[in-house]
């Protein structure tokens, strides 16, 4: 490839157009490249926005619930030490730990073991 088809190549893909420069059939041509989405559309790149908010917020809410879920976390294993015990339940690991692959599969094993470990440290 020659240095100018390579650099034709190179834009095409960051602003959406084709080699011959043109955007794909049947689309509404982007202003800019919007390399932020991806999108080669301004109806994707609103749609994409609109639901990467949604996903920021939902993302804030879970790490909210992991929060929480730490600090009382943290409670029952306060008790339990002061009271003589162990940190670490390892019957009640096994029922997280499958009440998360029963409703996610193999991921949720592995999400809710990071869970335990933000939870009770590392073992
Ligand atoms: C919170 C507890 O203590 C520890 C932390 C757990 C958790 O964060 O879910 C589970 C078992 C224990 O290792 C508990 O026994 O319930």
């Amino acid at each position: 490839m020659s240095s100018s088809n390579r650099a034709t190549a190179v834009s095409a893909t960051v602003t959406g157009t084709t080699a011959a420069g043109h955007a794909p059939a049947g689309a509404t041509t982007v202003a800019g490249p919007r390399p932020e989405t991806g999108a080669r559309t301004d109806e994707a790149a609103a749609l994409i926005g609109d639901a990467r908010r949604r996903i920021d917020d939902l993302d804030g809410r879970i790490i909210g619930l992991v929060q929480e879920r730490m600090a009382v976390s943290a409670v029952i294993q306060k008790e339990r030490i002061a009271s003589g015990g162990r940190r670490v339940n390892l019957s009640r690991e096994m029922e997280v730990l499958e009440h998360f692959r029963e409703q996610l599969g193999r991921p949720g094993t592995a999400l809710a073991m990071t869970l335990l470990e933000l939870c009770r440290g590392r073992i």
